[in-house]
């Protein structure tokens, strides 16, 4: 067992803790959890924004939030229209079994509710929107289970705080999604089974909210929620070529979500595109009512992005990469360079302490959480076995260390920031991993899911930076390839402003995977 952390995890010495200036402490951690009280129909100033609209021969199933609320609210489709074509794909598709494996108890009443307020004039901001919820997030009523066989039959008693929030704004969930055992370990889960990608049944989803990224794909509900560690959000949004978002730190209330690694767990939304993410966030998150028409609005009013300098980083997010990513993302970066963007090499950074401070931390806290339970140890996946005898391993000054060394990365990322508005980063390295052999090819070279998966993410897990992932075209085995858009604490705004350009520019978004919709 590795009993000392890797010899380059060494905190600068000129860092002392307690006196590092820590940019996420801008942001108050109270916010996210202070209550609000919302207007049954807010003037948030988007009457002018142009609204997609669906084509008249693809089902509702395929429609993304802002085509929904337009529909409902012309009384083309009612919610209940759309829940029940939703449930009946769920019902009949292999997607849907694995990607769904429950159903929310009383969601039809809810959309019966929903349609009652569109018809009467009191429909709420997101009202009648259905939604997915990972399974380690408490929807009351239902059951959740963290995908482990330790949580046996356990009934979550409340809402999770930002699954409440998006209640009370008139969403509703339905679906309960699958997740790697705590949001951790392989694509295998011991309770449940694989999630396979709906793009290639041999191919993985990426985890760890593998049934929320499958849903997506499948066109089994148009918006999500997801947790990020270690890119449990962005993973799955690029392999299945769907659109996520891991906000900010503090901008997500986490009550209510099981933890996997408590100073590293991000809440967020996964959807079809970076308009329906901007249309939800503000009710997942919204710290005053005045907020909720300020925040977000202006992405869906204007997607002008002209004048922003978009860092291109020279190192790290590179390596590793496949050439068809590597070609995708630079199309994108000359797709926004069109738009009206400068872009700016950023300097080179020393990203490798970093990303192994965030697998020391990710490692000890779970193995905080989970190692009572080692005495049944065969019930845990193999993946979180590893992981949690490996967090065992280190001790209490490897994790300090850790902590000092996310410090530096806090504030070495954003210096290397500097001279730029956001960082487009490439997705994953490969297309979707293979289930037989947890590989990932890169230039016709098989590279383990460990060494590869999170290698591009898990940084902004460790710095509390936005990213967004979006659909960046497909790869050299036809599967979707993604691009990271990277903002400054709380700029998560800008960056779906960015996120919605590209897309208003290119189609990768509306891409579904072949055959599902003939
Ligand atoms: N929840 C996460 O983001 C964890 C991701 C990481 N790849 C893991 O498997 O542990």
């Amino acid at each position: 067992m590795n009993r000392t952390p890797p010899a380059m995890v060494v905190a600068d010495p000129a860092i002392k803790i307690g006196h590092a200036f820590d940019p996420l402490e801008l942001i108050d951690p109270g916010l996210a959890d202070r209550t609000y009280r919302l207007a049954p129909a807010p003037d948030n100033g988007l009457a002018a924004a142009p609204v997609p609209s669906l084509s008249a021969d693809l089902p509702w199933r395929t429609a993304g939030v802002e085509e929904l609320l337009s529909a409902f609210a012309e009384n083309r489709i009612s919610p209940t229209g759309v829940l029940d074509e939703l449930n009946d794909a769920i019902r009949s598709s292999t997607a849907g079994a694995e990607a769904v494996l429950r159903f929310v108890p009383g969601f039809e009443a809810a959309a019966r509710d929903s349609e009652t307020r569109w018809r009467n004039g009191t429909a709420r901001p997101l009202e009648g929107i259905p939604f997915g919820v990972k399974d380690i997030i408490d929807v009351a009523g239902a059951s959740v289970t963290s995908g482990s066989h330790f949580t046996g039959k356990r009934i979550a008693p409340d809402d999770a705080a930002v699954v409440a929030r998006l209640r009370a704004a008139g969403a509703i969930p339905f679906a309960m999604t699958a997740t790697t055992e705590f949001a951790t370990g392989s694509p295998h889960n011991p309770r449940f089974g694989t999630v396979t990608n709906p793009w290639d049944k041999t191919r993985w989803t990426g985890g760890s909210s593998t049934g929320s990224g499958a849903g997506l794909a499948a066109r089994l509900m148009p918006l999500a929620l997801g947790t990020d560690t270690g890119g449990s959000i962005r993973v799955p949004s690029c392999w299945c070529g769907t659109t996520g978002l891991k906000p900010s730190r503090e901008r997500v209330s986490r009550a209510g979500v099981a933890p996997l690694s408590w100073t590293l767990d991000h809440i967020g939304p996964m959807a079809r595109s970076a308009r329906d993410i901007a249309r939800v966030l503000p009710f997942m998150t919204a710290q005053s009512e005045a907020d909720l028409n300020a925040h977000c609005g202006d992405v869906l009013a204007d997607h002008a992005v002209k004048g922003l300098r978009i860092g291109v980083p020279a190192n790290w997010f590179t390596e590793l990469v496949d050439d068809a990513v590597l070609v995708n993302w630079e199309l994108a970066l000359k797709t926004l360079e069109a738009l009206g963007c400068s872009l700016v090499p950023l300097p080179r950074i020393d990203l490798a302490p970093w990303h192994e401070a965030g697998w020391i931390i990710l490692q000890c806290e779970l193995a905080t959480l989970h190692s009572q339970r080692l005495d049944r140890a065969e019930l845990f996946d193999p993946g979180l076995l590893h992981r949690l005898t490996n967090g065992l391993a280190f001790s209490a000054v490897d994790y300090a260390r850790a902590l000092q060394v996310r410090a530096e990365a806090q504030m070495g990322f954003l210096s290397a920031m500097a001279d730029v508005d956001l960082v487009m980063t490439p997705g994953v390295g490969g297309e979707a991993g293979r289930l037989d052999s947890l590989t990932v090819d890169v230039n016709g070279e098989a590279q383990s899911f460990q060494s590869l998966i999170s290698r591009n993410t898990m940084i902004f897990d460790v710095t509390g930076l936005p990213a967004l992932m979006l659909p960046a075209g497909l790869g050299h085995t036809g599967l979707p390839t993604g691009i990271q858009i990277v903002g400054r604490p709380n700029a998560d705004a800008l960056c779906l402003r960015a996120g919605a350009a590209f897309q208003a520019s290119t189609s990768h978004h509306q891409l579904s995977p072949p055959g599902l919709l003939s």
